[in-house]
This record gives C-alpha cells, sequence and structure tokens, in this order.
C-alpha cells in the first residue's frame, strides 16, 4: 500500500497501488529488480547506476537525449549483461517492463535548462506524465528528483518541506523551477488518483566528479577556471549562499528514499552553508592560491539563500550526510585534472 505521510498536503491516498510485477514480492528472490533510471547518462545518475549495479539481483535500464549526460559516464557498464542503455528521450513515451523508476532526466545547471526552456518545461511535464503512465501500466514505483528550486528565493531560512516557496513564475527560472513543481503535483495526483508508489527527493546543490567540466554551475566552474588559471567568476554580490552536497551521499539518500515507505518529499542535502564568494576562496585556497577572484554580472532571480533542513530524511530514511566540502572538492579537482589532461597534484 502506498504510504500516508506527505508532509505538504492533507492526508490522501485513496485507490491501492497497481500491481506490480512478480518480480517485485518474489519471495526467492532469485530474479532481478529491473530498474529503469532516465538521465542515467548524467552526473548524479550515472554515479546512481554504478551503485544499483553493485547490487547482482539488479538489472539497470538506462534512459538519455544525451543533452547534458554522455556515454562516457556509463562506459564501464556498456556491454554488461545486466545493463542497457537506450536513446531516448523522455518526452516521448516508453515502453518497458520494470519494477522501479528513478526519473532524473532534466537538465539541471541554470545555463543548460535556460538554453531552451520551452523543451525544459516540456521535459518536466510532459517527461514526467510519460514516467508516471509507465509506472501505472507495469505497478513501478517512482522516484522523482524535484530540487531545492521549488522553494524558489526562499523567505523561510532554512527551508522545512513544508515551506510553499517563493517562485516567480514568469521568470527565467520558471522552466525549471515551475517545472518541476509542476512535476511534484503530477506525482501526488496519480498517487492519489492511481495508487501509484510515488517518491520524491527536493535535491540541493550536488558536486562531484563527472560534472560537465563546462556545466555552467558554480562549483564546476571555479574548479576549472583554477585549473585553468583563469580568475574564478563570483557573480554579484558573492554573499548570496548555497548548501553543497557530495554525490555519494546523494545518491545514498535517493535509494533509501525508494526503498523506504515514505513518499516524500523529503530534502536530501547538506546543511553546510557558504556564500559564494567562501566557496571561491575555499577552492582558491585547495587548487590554485594564486588565482584571482572577479565579481561578474548575476542572472535574474538568483536565490539569495540556500539551506536544508534535513529532520525528515534524518527520521524517516535514517540519512544523513558524511562528506563535508572540503573532503569532497579534492576528489573533484583529480577528476578534473584527469579529463582536463594536467599532471596529478
Ligand atoms: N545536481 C544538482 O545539484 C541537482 C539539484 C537539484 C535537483 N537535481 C535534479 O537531479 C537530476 C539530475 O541532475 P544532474 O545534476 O545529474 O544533471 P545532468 O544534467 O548531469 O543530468 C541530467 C540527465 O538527463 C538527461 N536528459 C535531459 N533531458 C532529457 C530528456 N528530455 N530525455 C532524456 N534524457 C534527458 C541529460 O542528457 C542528462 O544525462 C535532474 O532531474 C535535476 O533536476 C540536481
Ligand atoms: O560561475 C559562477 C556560477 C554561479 N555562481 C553563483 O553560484 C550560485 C549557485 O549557482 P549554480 O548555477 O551552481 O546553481 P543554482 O543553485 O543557482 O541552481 C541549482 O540549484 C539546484 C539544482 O536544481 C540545479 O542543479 C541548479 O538549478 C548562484 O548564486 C550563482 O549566482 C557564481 O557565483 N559563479
Amino acid at each position: 500500500m502506498p504510504s500516508n505521510n506527505a508532509s505538504n498536503g492533507s492526508p490522501h491516498t485513496t485507490k491501492p497501488a497497481p500491481t506490480p510485477s512478480p518480480l517485485r514480492a518474489s519471495k526467492f528472490f532469485q530474479s532481478n529488480m529491473r530498474i529503469l533510471v532516465t538521465g542515467g547518462a548524467g552526473f548524479i545518475g550515472s554515479h546512481l547506476v554504478d551503485k544499483l549495479m553493485e547490487n547482482e539481483k539488479n538489472e539497470v535500464i538506462v534512459v538519455d537525449n544525451y543533452f547534458t549526460g554522455s556515454k562516457d559516464n556509463l562506459r564501464k557498464w556498456i556491454g554488461h549483461p545486466r545493463f542497457e542503455l537506450i536513446r531516448h528521450d523522455v518526452t516521448e513515451t516508453l515502453l518497458v517492463e520494470v519494477d522501479q523508476i528513478y526519473h532524473l532526466a532534466c537538465p539541471a545547471s541554470p545555463v543548460f535548462y535556460k538554453h531552451n526552456p520551452v523543451k525544459t518545461i516540456k521535459t518536466n511535464v510532459m517527461g514526467t506524465l510519460n514516467m508516471l503512465g509507465l509506472a501505472k501500466r507495469v505497478g513501478a514505483r517512482i522516484l522523482l528528483t524535484s530540487t531545492s528550486e521549488v522553494y524558489g528565493d526562499p523567505l523561510v531560512h532554512p527551508q522545512p518541506e513544508s515551506y510553499w516557496g517563493n517562485v516567480n513564475p514568469i521568470g527565467v527560472r520558471s522552466c525549471y523551477d515551475e517545472g518541476k513543481r509542476v512535476a511534484e503535483t503530477l506525482m501526488f495526483d496519480y498517487h492519489r488518483q492511481h495508487g501509484i508508489e510515488i517518491r520524491i527527493a527536493r535535491i540541493f546543490n550536488t558536486y562531484g566528479p563527472r560534472m560537465n567540466i563546462d556545466d555552467g554551475r558554480v562549483v564546476s566552474n571555479f574548479i576549472a577556471q583554477a585549473l585553468r588559471d583563469e580568475p574564478l567568476t563570483v557573480q554579484a554580490p558573492g554573499t548570496q549562499t548555497r548548501s553543497f552536497c557530495y554525490v555519494s551521499d546523494m545518491v545514498d539518500g535517493l535509494m533509501r528514499l525508494m526503498e523506504g515507505k515514505h513518499t516524500g518529499p523529503i530534502n536530501i542535502g547538506n546543511p553546510g552553508e557558504f556564500t559564494m564568494l567562501e566557496l571561491a576562496e575555499t577552492v582558491k585556497e585547495i587548487v590554485n592560491p594564486k588565482v584571482e577572484i572577479k565579481m561578474v554580472e548575476n542572472t535574474p532571480d538568483d536565490p539569495r539563500q540556500r539551506k536544508p533542513i534535513i529532520s525528515q530524511a534524518n527520521e524517516s530514511l535514517g540519512w544523513e550526510p558524511k562528506v563535508k566540502l572540503r573532503d569532497g572538492l579534492p576528489h573533484m579537482v583529480e577528476d578534473f585534472r584527469q579529463r582536463l589532461g594536467l599532471p596529478k597534484n
């Protein structure tokens, strides 16, 4: 039965979940759990695939259109008998038989999601509808990677899941933040109306190896700039804050959420909060103490502060992040050095 613990609404759940595939309840569990990861060629998705593939009882199917992801992130699994990779755009329907769906497909860097905003909103709305339709047909449990951006430029700080947010519905970020808000709505409506088993993670800024070098997000920008001896571009005023979660902690949180009993939405993020100037100083100190820090113009509607309250994740999933920013950054620096063809430090 779907659980009844949504934090952001009245008690709900009307219908029982559609009958899942017999694999899910297999008494012997000889057979594999078949897991679909949309956006699995991307940054978080590929780390999630690595972890799912560690379990020999899992079969993993990735669908991705390679807009911001790459086959290279999955190269160690291509050809593996428990792994399949499909070039597919989630705005089109998909027919596969699966037991669980991790629905990540969506560009996440503001530079990329603003590049073709109509496509971004289609991905969030039609992509999520298609994946919910699939979940309904085959009785799969589905997890959506929503975002801290649903809180907009938050007037409540730090942010609990019960906060409804402060979002500009017509701004340049709306294709993403309003898109994810509609995706959350669709998840809950399918849950209430059709009994689908849903899970919603609200992910806060995540960093780690395999981010695109020219992804445009702040941690990857600063590291690439420091390694290339280019000034670190702090967008004004530099006092805006973010809370950065290392990717292995994120994957652990997502898997616990999928396996647990709680629909969410649940914040998954690291509450360690930094201003962008502090982040630039930290990267400078770790990577290249001689590099310059340069103030540049900001983009519209940039949230001024962001920090998750994670007590729900802690209580319902037994989850908390383990990797501090200063411990996570060096792994990413090493990965960037390798990919940029620079000598090891
Ligand atoms: N990384 C973060 O800090 C963060 C924070 C909040 C939420 N999220 C969410 O987590 C998910 C993964 O983010 P990420 O950081 O790994 O980003 P990413 O850009 O590296 O990965 C997204 C993947 O989705 C694929 N994709 C995009 N549109 C698609 C479409 N229409 N059809 C099929 N595939 C498509 C891309 O090619 C890419 O492989 C996204 O849903 C994002 O919104 C990420
Ligand atoms: O070069 C840069 C890039 C960004 N920034 C600043 O760094 C902060 C973070 O910007 P990012 O582009 O990394 O990401 P944002 O926090 O704005 O959005 C992110 O939020 C959560 C996820 O859903 C997404 O991964 C992404 O949308 C912003 O205040 C931005 O102004 C810089 O100071 N310099």
